[in-house]
């Protein structure tokens, strides 16, 4: 069956230790995709490697930590590495477009409409779209920093059937294998619990980034949207194939959940929580699992300064996120009115225009 794919490809799977970017490496994803695409697979790139590929023609001779220097060698270095992809993709008649996304652009409706337009336009045309982070533009606080959170944004937006998190460790391992050679792979992860979360280390080369821990955060974001992810190596011909056939090398992280709605996605993934709610357990337990909406009555604690229609994070009283939403209220009300029933809040307030904190549509559960 013909699907749409999204595929990250990381740093260390592209250039050499030295730096630079591997020629050969770019070719050999190019044919691995034309494979895909040929059985009538859409295919998203969400590449890494421009600053990888361009520190050392800009002068450095190590990967740069500063900030400027890492946005300098990445403008360098994105035109190097999309001039490969063109020739590389051109040689199996693929045409690749060039999107550079931020942070921030995920946090405006407007700004991901138009670029889900232009991916589904591009897509409709048979091109292939090479994604990478707008390093030039993106500051340290905004920055996604690795790729991987940008894919499995990317895999949302789009719908895809699949992402593939292509790096050069074939899968999650109980340590990291560099450090813990007995480690032993996951084949499959059914739920990304802390345990999971614990195992998974930083990156283990030196023009990687985040490392395994970036991955399964990207795994739980796309999970959560309703897309599996695999996180594993390709590195012989036919590798890409198996990955989306379900025999690659590397981890499945599985999901039993559908595609989020655009609202969903943007409460719980793109936006910028301004406070938070802790809830008692009668609380967690509604919104949780009973799909209900949250009333004051269970709200323990509120921090945070927040105006009635900004998103809010809510926490159990261990101080576990369990999800987010948009509140009803400001902080000043609910400040006064936490902890009380609906009539007392009635009383207290006279007419409200809502009851609910947190109406359940306007909420995500994120444990
Ligand atoms: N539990 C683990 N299992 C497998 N790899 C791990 C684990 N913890 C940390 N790593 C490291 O994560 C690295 C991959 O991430 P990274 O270097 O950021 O690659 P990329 O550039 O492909 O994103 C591996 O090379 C490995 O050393
Ligand atoms: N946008 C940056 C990504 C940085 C990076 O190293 O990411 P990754 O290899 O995915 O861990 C670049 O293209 O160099």
């Amino acid at each position: 069956m013909s699907t749409r794919v999204v595929v990250k490809i990381g740093s260390s799977s592209l250039t050499s230790a030295e730096g630079g970017l591997s020629r050969e490496a770019v070719a050999f994803f190019a044919n691995e995709i034309n494979t895909l695409k040929t059985e009538g697979h859409e295919i998203l790139l969400v590449t890494s490697g421009a600053v990888a590929a361009g520190f050392r023609a800009i002068g450095y001779t190590f990967r740069p930590k500063v900030l400027h220097e890492k946005q300098a060698a990445a403008a360098v270095g994105q035109a190097l590495l999309m001039q490969s992809y063109q020739e590389a993709f051109a040689a199996h008649g693929i045409t690749t477009a060039q999107i550079l996304l931020t942070r921030g652009d995920f946090g405006n409706r407007k700004r991901m409409n138009n670029a889900c337009m232009t991916i589904e336009e591009l897509l409709k045309q048979g091109s292939v779209p090479v994604i990478n982070e707008n390093d030039t533009v993106s500051v340290n606080e905004l920055k996604f920093g690795d790729n991987d959170t940008l894919s499995a944004l990317v895999a949302n937006l789009v719908k895809a059937q699949q992402l593939l998190i292509l790096t050069d460790m074939d899968g999650l391992y109980t340590g990291d294998p560099r450090k813990h050679p007995n480690a032993v792979r996951f084949d499959h992860v059914d739920e990304i619990t802390d345990e999971i979360y614990a195992i998974a280390g930083g990156a283990g080369s030196s023009v990687g980034t985040g490392g395994m821990r970036s991955k399964v955060d990207a795994a739980k974001i796309a999970t959560r949207g309703g897309v599996p992810v695999f996180v594993g190596k390709v590195e012989t011909s036919g590798d890409l194939k198996n990955a989306v056939d379900g025999h690659g090398k590397g981890t499945y992280f599985d999901t039993h959940l559908h595609s989020l709605p655009m609202k969903k996605q943007w409460l719980g993934f793109m936006s910028t929580p301004l406070g938070s709610l802790r809830v008692d357990p009668g609380a967690e337990e509604a919104l949780v699992n009973g799909g209900h909406s949250l009333l004051p009555v269970g709200i323990k604690i509120v921090d945070g300064h927040f105006q009635a229609g900004d998103v809010v994070e809510v926490l159990n009283l261990e101080g576990n996120v369990l999800g987010r939403g948009i509140v009803n209220y400001d902080n000043e009300q609910l400040r006064h009115i936490k902890g009380m029933s609906s009539s007392e809040v009635i009383q207290k307030l006279g007419t409200v225009h809502r009851l609910e904190v947190i109406h359940r549509d306007e909420w995500i559960t994120l444990i």
